[in-house]
């Protein structure tokens, strides 16, 4: 007997650790099978010592009786109830109200929306292309269910045969089934758990996938209103909660709900007063829960809100840190950031304090349900109704039938928790986007002759509801330099904008040789017409894919040959690894002059017909800015020059003067300065100011 037992125990450790390798997520069910496991060896054991020692059959039969005086003693079940319990859920309480002090609360249940079901119901749709998995894992799911369910029935059994002789002719046999039962409850609900993990991690790459995709399809307002970590943050977190939210909250609620049918039937056979007074407990816990749920919802919301602006907070002062530094103000952001923490504190207290009194309560009703229990239970047995195996096999299921219910209402609001998120995320992936459909239109020839007709433009997020453009008329004619001059917001950027279809304007058209930007595909369109800004945006990668950005087949010779034009091989031959030079973080491996050359030749590589140049070449040497103009000018390009120094617009072919949004002068420098208007004043007024020649001011 002794290496049966010790056989058993090895076989129960393995299929444990085998069970934990294949749900490491499923905390709750490790330790629930694990806590099988363990009843089945203690009771084994337990039976096994007993035939065996006769001191542990001391030790049984003290249990026993006490268990025994608890029947015929309500006063001492009650004092012992009472006091074990009341210290259990002071205990607690206590961690409770310190856990939501010091911070360890996360996520809050919010009322569940009249579409909630709707979300859901989509929300498991999303699983279909799952559906072998998930088949797969509910039929495994149940088979566990069902031998964890009988477990605790053939451990009545085993004990109610003890009560006879030493050995019945049956004992061998049910103890094998109870081997059996065991081992295949931990079996199956392992390979259960790694078939949902399995259809979890191919929900999150689909569902991030679907979401990122839909995210670049947006247009640039929709990035101004929500800022970049929030969306990342979307993409990634909150479909990860979803999915293992739902995925799993699914699963424990098929487990524990079918768990529970199966064990209710049992219960009901070994005795329907005791399993009438335990699914009393449950209607009682399900209102106060929803009591509870409304009551904190708007104290659920404070905290998350009180987690995002700490967590702005944080963002913009590490990311303005230069500014925050170049100001000395750490001072007054570390302030910032305590008040928030203060508030913060503030909320999860209230919320802590709240969450605890309901514990609190909840416990009460827990105890008050078992104490009737008990009570009915000794009447049954002293009437001869109930015997104390069956009674034994009741309690061993009362306990898991508890933690199933709990285990039903916690999915429930955990889910309910999630709604907001869900909401979310599906908002974001049904956006469509505000910006016009491109059309189809990829000429092989194309002039690049632009023109601005009674351009009307007004940004979605402008507070004032002001137009940046106002009817503007203009041309860009090929092989020519214009330069768009005018003070600061007088609306030089906004053209550029539009001119690259990054807002759509709400009145007149843009034209590109005849026809609207917008019949252009969007490819052909922003290859053909090419932006250069100032401080150009560079990405984590070579030097060589950053030139080459969102070209797909651009060969090393043309980066090369384009890098030669505008004397930027210079610098990339100095450098150790050439073209392959890591640019570092947002191109922070390189000075302002070297970002610029990469932002040139970005352009230059896609043989563009349109070039806007937005003070492109401030930090570069004057030879590097020559050789620039000249290759940008080449082969009869339209040039587009936001001119915020003056001798750029002194070059230009054409000059055009804005003013709050309206075009009020244009021509050529000599021209304007002919004429004496806005542009000569504003010439005049920079050289009467030292270090004048800016004109954006
Ligand atoms: N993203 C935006 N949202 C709302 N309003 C904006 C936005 N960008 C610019 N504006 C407003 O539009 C107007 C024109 O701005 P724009 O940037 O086009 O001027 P600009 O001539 O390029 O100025 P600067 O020379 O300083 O770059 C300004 O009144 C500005 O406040």
């Amino acid at each position: 007997m002794f290496s049966l037992s010790t056989i058993l125990d090895f076989m129960f450790s393995l299929s444990t650790i085998l069970d934990f390798m294949y749900s490491p997520s499923t905390i709750l069910d490790f330790m629930y099978s694990l806590s099988n496991v363990l009843d089945f060896m203690f009771s084994l054991s337990t039976i096994l010592d007993f035939m065996y020692s006769p001191s542990t059959i001391l030790d049984f039969m003290f249990s026993l009786s006490t268990i025994l005086d608890f029947m015929y003693s309500p006063s001492t079940i009650l004092d012992f109830m009472f006091s074990l319990s009341t210290i259990l859920d002071f205990m607690f309480s206590l961690s409770n109200v310190l856990e939501y002090i010091m911070g360890g609360v996360a996520g809050s249940p919010e009322a569940v929306g009249p579409g909630a079901g709707r979300l859901l119901a989509r929300m498991l749709r999303l699983f279909r292309p799952d559906a072998f998995h998930l088949v797969a894992a509910f039929s495994f799911l149940i088979l566990g269910v069902v031998c964890d369910t009988f477990i605790p029935l053939y451990q009545g059994k085993v004990i109610d045969m003890l009560r006879g002789q030493a050995l019945q002719d049956g004992f061998c046999y049910a103890i094998g089934q109870l081997a059996l039962v065991s081992v295949g409850s931990s079996l199956f609900s392992g390979v259960r758990g790694g078939l949902f993990m399995c259809a979890l991690s191919r929900l999150n790459k689909r569902l991030k996938r679907l979401l990122f995709h839909t995210l670049l399809q947006q247009e640039v307002h929709f990035f101004e209103e929500n800022n970049p970590g929030g969306l990342s943050s979307r993409l990634h977190s909150d479909v990860d909660r979803m999915g293992r939210t739902v995925a799993l909250n699914a699963n424990t609620l098929v487990r524990s709900t079918f768990k529970s049918g199966l064990m209710l039937a049992l219960m009901w056979g070994l005795s329907w007063e005791l399993t009438v007074l335990t699914c009393l407990e449950m209607p009682l816990l399900a209102v106060m829960q929803k009591k509870y749920i409304a009551s904190t919802k708007e104290l659920k919301e404070q905290v998350q809100d009180c987690h995002a602006q700490t967590r702005d907070l944080a963002l913009q002062t590490f990311s303005g840190i230069r500014t925050v530094r170049g100001f000395m103000a750490e001072g007054g952001e570390q302030r910032r950031y305590d008040e928030a923490l203060g508030r913060m504190c503030a909320v999860k207290t209230r919320s802590g304090v709240y969450s605890a009194a309901f514990l609190l309560i909840r416990r009460l009703v827990s105890l008050g349900i078992k104490v009737l229990m008990l009570v009915q239970a000794r009447a049954l047995i002293s009437s001869g109704q109930l015997g104390i195996g069956s009674l034994i096999s009741f309690f061993l299921y009362q306990k898991p039938m508890t933690n199933n219910l709990k285990e039903i209402m916690y999915c429930y609001g955990d889910t309910v928790s999630m709604m907001g998120v869900i909401s979310k995320v599906f908002s974001y992936l049904d956006r469509t986007p505000k910006s016009q459909k491109a059309g189809r239109l990829a000429p092989e020839e194309l002039e690049g002759r632009i023109v601005f007709r009674d351009v009307t433009f007004r940004y979605p997020s402008a507070p004032d509801g002001q137009p940046a453009l106002k009817s503007v008329d203009l041309e860009l004619r090929p092989g020519e330099m214009t330069a768009l001059v005018g003070p600061s917001g007088s609306g030089k950027t906004s053209c550029v904008g539009l001119l690259k279809r990054l807002y759509e304007p709400q009145g007149g058209r843009i034209l590109l040789d005849g026809e609207p930007l917008h019949h252009y595909q969007h490819k052909y369109l922003h290859q053909k017409v090419a932006l250069v800004s100032q401080n150009p945006q560079l990405f984590s990668g070579s030097l060589r894919y950053n030139m080459a950005y969102g070209l797909q087949g651009c060969s090393a010779e043309k980066v090369e040959e384009a890098a030669k034009k505008v004397n930027a091989d210079v610098f990339i031959s100095e450098m150790e690894n050439g073209y392959d030079t890591d640019v570092g973080e947002c191109g922070g491996a390189l000075s302002e002059g070297q970002k610029q050359s990469v932002a040139v030749i970005r352009a230059l590589v896609r043989e563009p017909r349109v070039i806007i140049l937005d003070e492109a070449t401030s930090h570069l040497d004057v030879d590097a800015q020559h050789a620039v103009l000249q290759e940008v000018l080449a082969r009869g390009r339209t040039v587009l020059v936001v001119a915020h120094q003056l001798k750029t617009a002194e070059k230009a072919d054409h000059i055009v003067f804005l003013e709050k949004g309206v075009v009020v002068e244009e021509g050529t420098h000599r021209q304007l300065m002919a004429r004496r208007g806005r542009y000569h004043r504003l010439k005049e007024e920079l050289f009467s100011q030292p270090g004048g020649g800016k004109l954006s001011q």
